[in-house]
């Protein structure tokens, strides 16, 4: 209400103004194309939004502000009308309405509008015409979107999400939508394998990170398909033609919160209806030199235990299962023997340094190093995993797109200890200042699990991961489990996929919620 009020009388203050406006855009008649400033050009642009109150005035307070809105912060323009219920035709004319994109705190963003009021219909017309030129000048900004809805997310609510809160902000922006509702498993895999994407500016992806994965996962390979490069067999895959938005409506949300620094929808749909795009990096998982797939973070030990057991009992409410899980991975820990090999992350800087002093024929293999012991868990992360139990990030140290991940390795410890160390997560304290933590910062990781009887033992009453085929270990990928018998390699990709959303302010005083520890 107070903001509509203050939007209201912002309106009236504009009204002073409109001398001046008329001249922006072009109003006095000489409106020659050389004139008209394209959207890139007009992004810097402030109309200035500043009154010439009466000290007298009760709202001298708010009216003494000055008020702005950029010009790059307009998504819209529409003719604002007044329908009467006798009235035929088109309505009264009232003047035009901006659609902005209002920065919140906490990174969030608001749609909100702002109100022209003139009544001549010549005025009305160029100031319409005006705006809809500088809004074409955009020309990141998507005016066509493949979107993908996973109507299974959470508990059920990505449609209603959609239908309510995104679509109609889209259809305000005039962008054209085509939306598939999948239907199993795997259905955004196999649809974007062969699907036209030709007409497309973006993919939009509703759900959570399982489906996010999945097509970011898709959109890759489809790249890697139609450049014609064998995906196994890859050291720099080719980048993801489309850039992708994630509209956070899943049971984990780690990519939109990482992305947005919150998963809050409509600054998600607000960023992509901007074309606000970033470059993230990716990491790719394989196995004997088969690509398994592209994804963001992983984690093999307690978390990829944690999700088989969590996907073992899908009829519990998501939030159920993952306590469930929690706890009972946590009452059954146990290590897992590996050999963890990495390359530590090299600087730009470090590497001109390296070849100025290296020969042409230094071998990079001495760069590896090695380790190999009992491990809890081994999380391996490319961006930096913000969710509700981890407001600041299960890799707070590691960035979108700083061409390097996050290997962090929990070695063999006692269930107190390891329980105080997860803790830690929701809390501001240090999670990684234990003993039994190391950190690295890495380019490639390669986890070979060294002991086959850890991952199908038939004396357990309850295997972790039942499904799993024998011998086969289960990881969490983007939420996702995968199962692999062997050793695992991990690659990362720097920027190789662009993500719909803006950078981001850091926030120290998130609160976390998680109930099970
Ligand atoms: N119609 C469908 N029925 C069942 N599964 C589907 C359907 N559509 C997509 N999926 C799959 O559901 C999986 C999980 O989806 P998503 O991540 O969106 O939801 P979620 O509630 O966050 O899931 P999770 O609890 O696994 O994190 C994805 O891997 C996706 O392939």
């Amino acid at each position: 209400m107070r903001q509509r009020e203050e939007t209201r009388m912002t309106s009236r203050i504009l009204m002073t103004l409109f001398a001046e406006i008329w001249n922006i855009l072009g109003g006095t008649g000489n409106t020659t194309s050389q004139q008209q400033p394209s959207g890139e050009q007009a992004a810097g642009f402030i109309i200035s939004l500043q009154g010439a109150p009466d000290p007298g005035d009760f709202q001298y307070d708010l009216l003494c502000k000055e008020e702005f809105i950029e010009l790059k912060d307009i998504f819209s323009v529409k003719l604002k009308r007044r329908y009467s219920a006798k009235q035929q035709g088109s309505g009264t004319l009232l003047g035009i309405t901006l659609f902005i994109c209002l920065k919140k705190e906490q990174n969030k963003l608001q749609d909100s509008t702002l109100d022209l009021i003139n009544l001549s219909e010549d005025h009305c017309d160029i100031w319409f015409r005006q705006f809809k030129k500088i809004l074409a000048g955009f020309s990141n900004r998507p005016k066509s979107l493949k979107i993908l809805l996973n109507p299974q997310s959470h508990k059920k609510e990505a449609t209603q999400v959609y239908y309510k809160k995104v679509e109609p902000l889209l259809k305000i922006a005039g962008i054209k939508t085509d939306v598939t509702i999948t239907e199993y498993e795997g259905h955004a895999l196999s649809l974007l394998k062969e699907c036209e994407l030709q007409g497309f500016d973006g993919v939009v992806c509703v759900g959570g990170d399982g489906s996010a994965s999945e097509v970011a996962h898709a959109l890759l390979l489809r790249a890697q398909k139609d450049a014609g490069v064998e995906a196994d067999s890859i050291l720099t895959p080719v980048q993801a033609q489309l850039p992708l938005g994630v509209i956070p409506a899943g049971s984990t949300n780690v990519l939109a919160h990482s992305l947005h620094g919150v998963p809050h929808v409509v600054t998600a749909t607000l960023h992509i209806i901007m074309g606000h795009v970033q470059p993230v990096d990716v990491c790719s998982f394989s196995t004997i030199g088969k690509l398994l797939r592209f994804g963001f973070s992983a984690m093999f030990g307690f978390g990829g235990r944690t999700l088989a057991l969590a996907e073992k009992h899908r009829w519990m409410s998501p939030n159920q299962r993952r306590d469930f899980a929690v706890i009972k991975a946590l009452a059954k820990l146990k290590p897992e023997d590996c050999e963890i090999s990495f390359l530590p992350f090299k600087s730009s800087q470090d590497l001109q340094e390296r070849r100025a002093q290296e020969s042409p024929k230094s071998d990079c293999n001495e760069q590896w190093q090695m380790i190999q012991g009992q491990f809890l868990n081994i999380s391996i992360m490319a961006i930096p995993c913000l969710c509700s139990v981890a407001p600041r990030g299960l890799a707070p140290n590691t960035r979108l797109n700083n061409g390097s991940m996050a290997l962090i390795i929990a070695r063999n410890t006692s269930r107190p200890e390891f329980i105080k160390h997860l803790k830690r997560y929701a809390s501001l304290k240090n999670q990684f200042n234990f003993p039994f933590i190391e950190t690295y910062t890495v380019e490639e990781v390669k986890v070979h699990p060294r002991n086959n009887t850890s991952a199908h033992n038939p004396e357990e009453e309850e295997r972790p991961h039942e499904t799993a085929s024998e011998n086969s270990f289960p990881w969490n990928v983007d939420g996702d489990l995968m199962e692999v018998a062997s050793e695992v390699h991990v690659r990362l990709h720097p920027r190789l996929i662009n993500l719909y959303g803006g950078s981001m302010e850091e926030m120290n005083d998130s609160k976390a919620t998680c109930n099970c520890l």
